[in-house]
């Protein structure tokens, strides 16, 4: 898959595709709310931009005693006031619950655009596994999007009508904004360091979370104690948080300085304008209102550069974080884009699976790890990988479930290219009991239910599956059998053992009741032999029904060659290579690596 890597601090995608994905996203979240925020917001505006103007008219209305313009600008001053907080009242209360439903959304999008991404390559490819830390971690400024364009109207509408009374004092004073225009352009750069922090932590910031993760963790408590590892995980730990620490205070320094020589630039204008308007006002151009205007418009041009300025860090800010989410989309939807979904899914196998030529490497490493393999997997059969560790099996299950694409050749379903099957619908006919299960803590009945989502809240499909698990009798020794709560961090919630956990998983894996493949991934380790060989056996008679109606191939990846010689077909992987491939009678008249590997084994049971 190719893969693109991104300098730090610059965005993955540009900008202008990213804000209108941006802009898509922000209107689904709130519509309603989004206008009434950007009206209250816009007359808040309006009325703050014309305070210094009513301030104006009442100081010279008092000095010309012109009482009926005092009058009239008391009293505007006075609706300005309290308009002004009600208004800002009224349109933080909108922003807020704006800037949650945006939130929500964002958050929402990005854990199906992740969930979505029918390969595993987002959580095993280093850089988009940054990009996704980082947006996980600053999903927030994601969800900024609205009020940023909210704020950003508001923003405008100040400077024109700022501008506006700046002209009816002096058309001079138009360059003062000018003066806080370094604050802007620098601003951009601020924001460029924020980003740059953000991602020159991200690794540290990941070991760190590791750490932090295997010191406070259940399924690391006991070898933490055992190996005494706690100091040493907590050295590693101050390590990481000093890093980031450094990375940040260095980057913080250097924005901070660039902030205080931007201001500098603008408080030289401030000054300057109000002495210009003072001299004018000396000489009879203007009035003592004027010159009071001036100061407060002023003020108001500082606070406003510094706003815009910010608006635009935010927007910038905004972007990049939204960019990581295009490029997300862009990971998952190159996933999906070899999929034709006019290619149709059998029925039932009628000439099996067939590996073409197929090698993969994972991303980031050097050399494939399964090289040139051509096998096939016959409709209807039982076929066992064998190999040390390491040698490739995960991997070739994973790429059978449509986990991983080939990096080279290709997997064929009766002949379709596996790479073009829609994965959604490929997974429906594919079951699968891995080693490293998750630990769904849902009720029983539901935890092996979602095996097959058709059917999840079916007792006696759920029952059937934990029977074929060979974990029939298991809720009859939970408390409140299939609707026991699982965990222990529940109410009422019960932990299972390492073993039960493992026999919930593999009913799982037996809840489809018509699979083309069914994938058993050492699923029975924590298992004694014993009960894997009898479950292996019910197994390959079942597969001996199912050869009938679907043809379903069953693969099953074990380190017990007492299981695995049951198999139809018997596959010994090598460091990513087949090395042999027959029955077990075949294979140990071959006296090879399986010959040899089974002699060993069967001799330590002597
Ligand atoms: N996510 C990954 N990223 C990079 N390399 C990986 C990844 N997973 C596995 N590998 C490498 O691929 C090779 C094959 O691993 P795989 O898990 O397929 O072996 P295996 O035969 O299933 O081993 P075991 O019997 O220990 O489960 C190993 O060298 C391993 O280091």
């Amino acid at each position: 898959m190719a893969e693109r890597t991104t300098d730090h601090g610059t965005p993955p995608v540009g900008r202008l595709r990213t804000a209108r994905v941006m802009l898509g996203l922000a209107w689904a979240a709130d519509p309603r709310r989004s206008v009434l925020a950007f009206v209250l917001f816009t007359v808040q505006a309006l009325v703050a931009a014309l305070f210094g103007w009513w301030l104006k008219l009442l100081l010279d209305g008092l000095t010309d005693h012109d009482d009926m313009r005092t009058v009239v600008a008391a009293l505007a001053v006075t609706g300005s006031i309290v308009g002004g907080a009600a208004l800002d009242y009224a349109g933080t209360r909108v922003r807020m619950a704006l800037n949650e439903r945006a939130h929500h959304l964002v958050e929402r999008r990005l854990a199906l655009t992740v969930a979505h991404t029918p390969t595993l390559e987002i959580h095993e490819t280093p850089a988009h596994l940054t990009q996704l830390e980082i947006l996980v971690d600053d999903s927030w400024e994601f969800g900024e999007a609205i009020p940023s364009l909210v704020d950003a109207a508001n923003a405008t509408v100040r400077v024109v009508t700022t501008a506006i009374l700046l002209v009816s004092v002096h058309p001079l004073l138009l360059v003062l904004p000018l003066f806080g225009l370094p604050m802007v352009l620098l601003s951009r750069h601020t924001s460029g360091l924020f980003d740059l922090g953000n991602e020159l932590a991200a690794e540290p910031a990941r070991r760190a979370n590791d750490l932090w993760e295997l010191a406070t963790a259940a399924g690391s408590a006991k070898e933490t104690r055992l190996f005494r590892l706690g100091d040493r995980i907590l050295t590693g730990f101050h390590a990481e948080h000093r890093k980031i620490q450094a990375i940040h205070r260095r980057l913080q320094v250097r924005g901070q300085l660039i902030g205080l020589g931007a201001q500098l630039a603008f408080l030289v204008g401030y000054f300057g304008s109000i002495v210009f308007v003072v001299g004018q006002a000396v000489r009879g151009h203007n009035s003592v209102g004027d010159v009071l205007l001036t100061a407060v418009l002023a003020g108001q041009v500082l606070g406003l550069v510094g706003n815009s300025a910010e608006i635009v860090q935010r927007t910038a800010r905004t972007l990049t974080a939204a960019s990581r989410f295009v490029y997300l989309e862009d990971v998952a939807r190159r996933a999906r884009r070899a999929v034709d979904e006019t290619v149709p899914l059998p029925s039932r196998l009628s000439s099996g699976i067939h590996l073409r030529g197929l090698s993969y490497r994972y991303p980031h490493r050097d050399a494939d790890v399964l090289h040139d393999i051509d096998l096939d997997l016959p409709a209807g059969a039982t076929v066992a990988v064998v190999g040390d560790n390491g040698a490739g099996k995960t991997t070739l299950v994973n790429l059978l479930a449509g986990l991983y694409v080939p990096t080279a050749g290709r997997i064929e379903v009766d002949g379709a290219d596996l790479a073009t099957l829609d994965p959604e619908r490929w997974r429906l006919r594919v079951s699968a009991a891995f080693q490293d299960h998750a630990r769904w803590e849902f009720s029983v009945r539901e935890t092996v239910g979602i095996g097959d989502l058709s059917a999840v809240d079916d007792e006696t499909a759920a029952a059937a599956a934990l029977e074929r698990a060979g974990a029939g009798d298991l809720p009859d020794t939970l408390p409140a059998g299939l609707d026991t709560q699982l965990g222990a961090q529940w109410p009422a919630g019960v932990e299972l053992s390492g073993g039960q956990w493992q026999k919930l998983a593999i009913g799982r894996g037996m809840m489809r009741p018509a699979p083309l493949l069914l994938l058993l991934d050492e699923p029975t380790a924590a298992l004694d032999a014993e009960t894997e060989h009898r479950l292996f056996e019910r197994w390959t008679v079942a597969a001996r029904e199912l050869r009938a109606a679907t043809g379903a191939v069953t693969v099953l990846v074990s380190h017990r060659f007492s299981t695995v010689r049951m198999a139809d077909l018997i596959v010994v992987l090598d460091r990513g290579r087949i090395v042999e491939s027959g029955t077990h009678a075949e294979l140990v008249s071959l006296g090879g690596l399986y010959a040899e590997l089974f002699e060993l084994q069967a001799a330590s049971y002597r």
